[in-house]
């Protein structure tokens, strides 16, 4: 059985008014690291809270640790650890209080499980005297994280961990996920960057709360059906206005300072026809190159399969 197993979960707000989560079905084999990656409002955040039992599903089933999240709730609660994607602690006690205070909840102490945390505590000990609330953005993630972690949990819930983290402490973040991974913690970490995606063993790509992929990061490259190009010009309004109105053009959305496209037909002649087409309509410094798809381009396709309407998306990074 999976660490953690979900089938057909749906969850609505509102009176059934707002479907936040659509019929989602997916498992975490024991001891891997498995992303849930999607945009704002995706229904990441309802999905974990369904998991850690503090948020019931309409309908549905859920398992975490071999426990049903409604009959097994005491048994989870006590196994899981949960870092919320708004920062949790308090604020007013110090790093070292707030850690006292987690391990005193579960019943256990620092040094009991010391072992577990020894790597990331080391990081932000210089300031245990420091109250949380006046810790920077990475360093309250790491104190979140050790609070999280400091019970020994069998299954580490992460929500969002690295929204509004600099760049180092992402990387430093993900790091550690691996070093914690290593040692057979079962690990569920949701993310909006798709970037991430590709640190994770195996994805859940999620968007409008219906699951549209579950693979591994390379297959879900692998399954990209169509041939991408990027393409620039001296003028990037223009050039999306014109790439939208070009009947051979599939999809076109922005993507650093390029636009990446996709035909409706995966002919060789495309990108010849395009740089003629694009010519014809005036515009200079003109690059016109075949690519590998990344996540987001694979996220885009699912979605735009999903909602042809918009297969002329924009993405800003
Ligand atoms: N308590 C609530 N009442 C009403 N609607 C809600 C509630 N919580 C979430 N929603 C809605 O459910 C959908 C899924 O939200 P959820 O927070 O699960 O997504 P998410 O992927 O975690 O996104 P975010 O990062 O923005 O929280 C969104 O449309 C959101 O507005």
């Amino acid at each position: 059985m999976g660490a953690v197993t979900l089938e057909h979960i749906t969850k609505t707000y509102d009176k059934g008014t707002v479907l936040a989560v659509d019929d989602v079905s997916f498992s975490v084999e024991p001891g891997e690291l498995f992303g849930l990656i999607g945009p704002d409002g995706a229904g990441k955040t309802s999905i974990f809270r369904i998991l850690t039992t503090l948020l019931l599903a309409d309908s549905g089933r859920a398992t975490v640790d071999g426990h049903d999240v409604q009959q097994g709730y005491r048994a989870i609660r006590s196994s899981v650890g949960y870092m919320p994607g708004k920062f949790s602690l308090y604020q007013d006690l110090t790093v070292e209080e707030n850690l006292n205070f987690f391990a005193a909840l579960f019943e256990t102490t620092v040094a009991a499980n010391y072992a577990l945390i020894k790597d990331i505590y080391e990081q932000i000990e210089p300031f245990k005297t420091r109250r949380a609330g006046k810790l920077s953005g990475g360093m309250k993630q790491k104190l979140a994280l050790c609070c999280a972690l400091i019970h020994k949990p069998t299954v580490l819930f992460l929500d969002e961990p690295t929204t509004g983290v600099d760049v180092v402490s992402r990387k430093e973040f993900w790091a550690m996920l691996k070093r914690l991974k290593q040692q057979g913690i079962t690990i569920l970490v949701s993310t909006p960057y798709m970037d991430e995606a590709t640190l994770c063993e195996r994805i859940a790509l999620i968007q409008g709360g219906k699951i549209l992929s579950i693979d591994t990061p390379s297959n879900v490259i692998t399954a990209y059906p169509r041939k991408l190009y990027a393409v620039k010009s001296d003028a990037i309004h223009q050039l999306l206005n014109d790439l939208r109105a070009c009947q051979f053009v599939y999809g076109s959305y922005a993507f650093g300072e390029y636009v990446h496209v996709t035909f409706q037909q995966n002919l060789p002649e495309n990108e010849a026809a395009l740089r003629r087409y694009l010519t014809e309509k005036g515009h200079t410094g003109l690059e016109v190159k075949a690519i590998s798809p990344t996540i987001e381009d694979c996220f885009i396709d699912l979605m735009t399969s999903a909602q042809p309407s918009q297969a002329h998306g924009t993405v800003v990074r």
